[in-house]
């Protein structure tokens, strides 16, 4: 593949990169250029390469596409355009393949993997970006020409079909009628699969405008949010070093507007943390929460990759109480020991059913105990462009089953007087409220649910009747995390 500066970038305002400047031999040279030759320029090549390993190897785009960018030597507005074109098609996904294959005449299933991947990718530039659509065309036959040779003139007609209408109007001819079918449409005007909706609505009562809201923001790229280690930095003089802001409910948050946080010296030297805001506040719930009784024994039962044991961890160190961390992955529980280094924190690789049965995890003995428990993710659609269309319904059943399973654990570790807090990273209900009341149920042993409300920073709105709490993404600016705070009787 070759690459030059294409019409789409002048047009775009998309300068070269250095490294795509310096790979422009023919012109250093005096040589004529060879005008029939098929050219691709990088920011769309980082974007389709990355595209094109998600769907191919189940790459995950925020692992694979840093490391294209690299390769390609692409940085500034050039590596900010390729993100936003690769995040942008994959999150865009589905409205895209129902326009696609109105405009080809044929489902996408029927269109080659290649030049499926880069109409997905001209069809984003035509309809959610301010790209000409001239360039969005010919840059896109251009990639084809490269990556499916036979394609140019399919990709051809089938771009220009779709410049034919804005987006508005496809989703008015494709969708089926809010009235009639109101999670259909919103699926393909929102690019999420239906059983997702369909969950979204049903865990805020049926309110399809609070949905719509959701999944507005669903599709919108969220800020980073730091939190900082309490006792190791301050979140308003975090904001300050950082160029951000302090967080708007959590009082460790520190929202990033741009760059790479894992540049930070704030995160290199343990001061801070990436880590969603949500995640901060239950975490924060869970430790705050009143307990019967000494405080001093605390349990995290899936811990990995350490996020919410490395908050724990300090605010144990904090208030002179100890954390056990326990993670089944080996890799994970590595990235656990990681996470809490230098803090009271015991990390135990092993599985966090056996409680009751492994030495290190004797019953009714903990004062606190976190269960963040393995889930579908559905409430951090935000985060992972793709997630939305790798889950299935299918994921539930075992995921549930595994859920009781803990929280069951972690209702027989915590001692009598003390505190569990289930958490989940999504907000559908049977991973909430049905996993909560099943496996309360059926531990056997005598609990009552604490209002977790109060809890939260005071004045933060919509945690709606209580005693869980569900937060969201376009009330909260924070990831949909479900908590639930039961106490042992
Ligand atoms: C949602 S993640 C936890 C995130 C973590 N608390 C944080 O804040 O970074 C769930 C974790 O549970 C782990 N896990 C799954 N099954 C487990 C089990 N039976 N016992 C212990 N950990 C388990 C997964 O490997 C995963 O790392």
């Amino acid at each position: 593949m070759t690459e030059r500066q294409s019409s789409a970038d002048r047009d775009s305002g998309i300068r070269r990169g250095p490294a795509a400047a310096e790979r422009r031999g023919p012109a250093r040279t005096g040589r004529p250029s060879r005008p029939s030759r098929p050219t691709v320029d990088l920011a769309r090549k980082a974007a389709y390469e990355a595209i094109a390993a998600v769907h191919r190897d189940d790459a995950y785009a925020n692992l694979v596409l840093p490391a294209i960018l690299r390769d390609l030597g692409l940085h500034g507005r050039d590596a900010a355009f390729a993100t936003e074109l690769t995040y942008g098609t994959l999150r865009a996904r589905g409205t895209l393949d129902a326009i696609v294959a109105a405009a080809a005449g044929r489902e996408v299933e029927r269109i080659d993997p290649p030049t499926r991947d880069a109409l997905r990718l001209g069809a984003y530039q035509l309809l959610h970006t301010r790209v000409p659509a001239h360039a969005a065309v010919s840059s896109t036959v251009d990639l084809v020409h490269v990556v499916a040779p036979g394609a140019t003139g399919f990709t051809n007609a089938v771009l220009r079909e779709i410049t034919t209408k804005d987006l508005d109007t496809w989703v008015a001819e494709l969708a089926p009628p809010m009235e009639t079918d109101p999670i259909g449409h919103l699926a393909l005007a929102y690019s999420h699969p239906q059983w997702i909706v369909r969950s979204f609505a049903e865990a805020l009562g049926g309110d399809l405008a609070e949905t719509t809201r959701l999944l507005i923001e669903d599709n919108e790229r969220p800020p980073v949010h730091l939190s900082v280690r309490p006792g190791r930095a301050d979140a308003v003089e975090l904001a300050d070093e950082v160029g951000g802001a302090p967080g708007a409910f959590s009082p460790y948050a520190v929202y990033l507007s741009g760059g790479a946080p894992g540049d930070l010296a704030a995160i290199t030297d343990g001061r801070a943390q990436v880590q969603d805001e949500g995640s901060q506040l239950v975490a924060t719930a869970l430790a705050t929460a009143p307990v019967d009784g000494s405080d001093t024994r605390w349990l995290d039962l899936c811990a990995g990759p350490g996020g919410k044991a490395g908050l724990l961890g300090s605010l144990a160190a904090q208030r002179g109480a100890t954390l056990t961390a326990v993670e089944v992955a080996e890799h994970r529980a590595r990235l656990v020991s990681q996470a809490v280094r230098g803090l009271p924190v015991t990390v135990l690789a092993t599985d966090g059913r056996s409680v009751g049965s492994d030495p290190d995890l004797p019953e009714a003995t903990f004062d606190r105990v976190l269960v963040d428990a393995p889930c579908t993710g559905l409430g951090s659609l935000r985060r992972r462009p793709e997630s939305r269309w790798r889950r299935q319904p299918s994921d539930l059943p075992p995921l549930t089953r595994l859920q009781r399973e803990l929280l069951s654990a972690a209702l027989r570790a915590v001692r009598p007087g003390g505190v569990v807090g289930y958490v989940t990273c999504s907000p559908h209900t049977v991973e909430t409220h049905v996993t909560v009341t099943e496996a309360a149920r059926r531990s056997g042993v005598p609990v009552d649910f604490v209002d977790a409300r109060p809890l939260l920073p005071a004045g933060m709105p919509g945690l709606g009747d209580g005693p869980t709490v569900q937060l969201w993404p376009h009330r909260h600016g924070t990831d949909a995390m479900f908590l639930a705070l039961l106490r042992r009787g």
